[in-house]
């Protein structure tokens, strides 16, 4: 059995990837720990993570995370280099956060506030790579990884067979995207209170100034093995869980439906998580909520030659917490799917 801790275990990340884990079979839970909540009961924070509820919230520090096989990080960003760096060498590390998913320095700071950490193995398993590989070429074995970002995982999914493909130009790609709230977090925040979400849809991180934009570029980059230019808007949802990516590109001159159609077919068709819908059905959330898996549809809109791509996803299973499970696996040597392949939940 594989000893897990997770550091922030009393929010919303931290507590999906408890639900996860204990539905994985290789594995212990180990220490579970949170910041302001150190002290009270999982069962006080997470009252559906009933077998755990009598478990106490430990401080996170250096004793409580070391001994461990694997430690999931799920921290606000900026906390994980210096928690990372007193854990063993040999430990499996997994951050869900932003610290190290960018490559690039530069990148880094135009677009957050803390310094630069560097980057570790980024974790999307599935991302087609221009030359034919896939994100999980550089998972096997690896210590120290990255989990994607919600929205990059979902707008990455939907766009790069295309890109990867060479059937879609990465200048101009336009992507509006919807998240849930929980993407946001437990804290308090005011834009987030019941009454200014029910019932209503707004934008924020308008004008390409979202944190999320240089990670999707990087990963649709890796896809196309050329640069690409990314127009994102992210959008917030009256609804707890999930995202609906909308992404179009111009398709390259001369490519059919057909040929956007075996592009997707093809990027996907032996993936346990990813699934190109039947031609006339389209992504919603409401079919993966709950779910590590990822429903996408493209379609050729020949008037405007371009692609429009769609994918959903649920931010907490695949957009965080289940991708960390599977890097886990990936990791450590088990099969990819191991303890991930449940339904979701509906209505
Ligand atoms: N929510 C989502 O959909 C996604 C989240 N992520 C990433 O996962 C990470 C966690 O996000 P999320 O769960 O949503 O955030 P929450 O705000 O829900 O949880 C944050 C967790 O970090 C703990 N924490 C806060 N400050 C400290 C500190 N100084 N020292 C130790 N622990 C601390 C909190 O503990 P306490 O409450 O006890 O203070 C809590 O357990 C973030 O990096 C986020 O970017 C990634 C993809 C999607
Ligand atoms: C609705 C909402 O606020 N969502 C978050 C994204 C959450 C996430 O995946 O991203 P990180 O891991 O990079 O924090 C946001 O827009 O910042």
């Amino acid at each position: 059995m594989l000893k897990v801790a997770v550091a922030g275990a009393s929010g919303y990340a931290g507590g999906e990837a408890l639900r996860w884990l204990l539905a994985h079979p290789e594995v212990e839970i180990g220490a579970v720990t949170a910041g302001g909540n150190a002290g009270t009961t999982l069962g006080t924070i997470h009252p559906h993570l009933r077998s755990l509820a009598d478990r106490v919230l430990l401080e996170t520090t250096p004793d409580t995370l070391s001994g461990h096989d694997v430690v999931i990080l799920a921290l606000p960003h900026g906390h994980s280099a210096s928690v990372s760096s007193v854990l063993a060498a040999d430990a499996v590390v997994i951050d869900c956060g932003a610290d190290f998913r960018l490559r690039s320095e530069s990148a880094w700071t135009t677009f957050y506030d803390t310094a630069y950490a560097g980057s570790w193995a980024y974790g999307l398993p599935e991302l087609p790579l221009a030359g034919g590989g896939r994100g999980r070429d550089d998972l096997a074995g690896t210590r120290r990884i990255a989990v994607p970002g919600c929205y990059p995982t979902a707008v990455s999914l939907a766009l790069a067979p295309g890109l990867a493909a060479g059937v879609v130009e990465g200048d101009d790609v336009v992507v509006v995207a919807a998240s849930g709230t929980s993407g946001a977090g437990k804290a308090l925040k005011p834009h987030l209170l019941a009454s200014e979400v029910m019932g209503s849809m707004s934008p924020y991180g308008v004008g390409g100034t979202h944190r999320h934009t240089p990670e999707i570029e990087q990963n649709l980059e890796a896809a196309a093995g050329a640069p690409v230019r990314v127009s994102f808007t992210p959008t917030l949802a009256p609804m707890p869980r999930g995202i609906l990516a909308t992404c179009t590109a111009r398709v390259v001159p001369g490519t059919s439906a057909a040929d956007v159609r075996e592009a997707w077919r093809a990027a996907y068709a032996d993936e346990a998580f990813v699934h190109l819908l039947e031609p006339g059905t389209w992504p919603a959330t409401a079919h993966v909520v709950g779910s590590n898996h990822v429903v996408v549809q493209v379609v050729l809109d020949e008037r405007a030659g371009r692609v429009v791509a769609v994918a959903a996803v649920d931010n907490l299973a695949k957009g965080t917490a289940g991708a960390a499970v599977q890097c886990l696996n990936l990791a450590v040597g088990l099969p990819e799917s191991t303890g991930l392949l449940g339904s979701g939940v509906a209505p």
